[in-house]
């Protein structure tokens, strides 16, 4: 599993992030197979993923939910397809406008990456280990410590810096994960299955924990999920996926309004959204496993 958050453009502390635009334009990615058929992963997949929003991806398992964020992060290659990346000030519904917006073509964003196992390396302090991604890009000892601090604060682990990963929760070695990220200030900061490994009460808690920091970000964030409660927690737009080979089978707004928490599941909108993308993830679900049947 690689590192997190060791790109080398490190923006200096408290600059805030600057959110991008990631265009995918019929994206497909085929794996070779050297005995049987290539696995066609992804076909014409065609997305945006909005400045400073948080976009959720759902879909079937094995539809190229992962394959997808893999690109964007740059570890896989398209088959055929490109990405474009646009950097500009966030224009999410729940941020604040910038005055004078305006946006740049973009080569790569400083990117984050947060994966449902913790990573975190178990010889470093907690502090040390948020603080990775940092002394690799060359920030000093004390700025990086500061930083470091400061994320861990976010995450409300203050007082644990001097701690070692086998002395911390799964909760909150998975928060360790999100300050280590966070430290780095993405434009993009990617979520695969972050609260996966975790159980009912901690991922609830985590959910509401990683809302309130999306909110006030203003980074583009991409969450891939099999949680449709996530999904409508969490993002201002969800993509639902088809089965494999995956398209965008829908784009859905999420109108609910910010900060959302717990309680915000028990609104009719809630429930009426769960239920739209609950429909449309059934269809996808009960195709896959026709198709995972019949061999194919
Ligand atoms: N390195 C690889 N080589 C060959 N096939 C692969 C490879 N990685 C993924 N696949 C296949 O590509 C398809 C998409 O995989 P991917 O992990 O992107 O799906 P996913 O939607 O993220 O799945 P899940 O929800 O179960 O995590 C699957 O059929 C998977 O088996």
């Amino acid at each position: 599993m690689p590192p997190v958050g060791t790109a080398a453009a490190v923006p200096a502390a408290s600059t805030g992030a600057v959110a991008t635009t990631v265009a995918v334009e019929q994206v497909g990615l085929v794996f070779p197979s050297r005995s049987g058929e290539p696995t066609v992963a992804l076909a014409d997949v065609s997305c945006h993923f909005a400045p400073g929003a948080v976009t959720a991806i759902i879909g079937p398992s094995g539809c190229g939910k992962s394959t997808l964020l893999q690109i964007i992060r740059g570890f896989l290659a398209p088959t055929h397809g490109r990405l474009r990346f646009v950097a500009g000030p966030g224009d999410a519904p729940h941020k604040a406008p910038h005055s004078a917006p305006h946006s740049t073509p973009h080569s790569t964003p400083h990117m984050a990456t947060v994966w449902q196992a913790f990573n975190l390396f178990p010889w470093r302090t907690i502090l040390d280990n948020v603080a990775f991604g940092l002394e690799v890009a060359g920030v000093g000892r004390a700025e990086r410590e500061a930083r470091a601090r400061a994320a861990l604060a976010k995450v409300d682990l203050a007082g644990f810096e001097r701690k070692y990963p086998r002395q911390l929760s799964g909760g909150m070695r998975q928060r360790v994960g999100l300050a280590r990220a966070l430290v780095m200030e993405p434009e993009l900061l990617l979520l695969d299955e972050p609260f996966g490994a975790l159980d009912a009460q901690t991922r609830l808690v985590l959910q509401e924990q990683l809302a309130a920091l999306v909110e006030t970000s203003g980074t583009t964030a991409i969450l891939v999920t099999h949680s449709i409660e996530e999904a409508v927690l969490l993002a201002d737009t969800i993509l639902v996926m088809t089965a494999r080979p995956g398209r965008i089978a829908a784009e859905i707004a999420v109108d609910l309004p910010r900060p959302r928490s717990m309680a915000t599941t028990r609104d009719p909108r809630f429930a009426a959204l769960f239920d739209h993308i609950y429909g449309l993830l059934r269809q996808e679900v009960i195709r896959a496993m026709a198709t995972e049947g019949g061999g194919a």
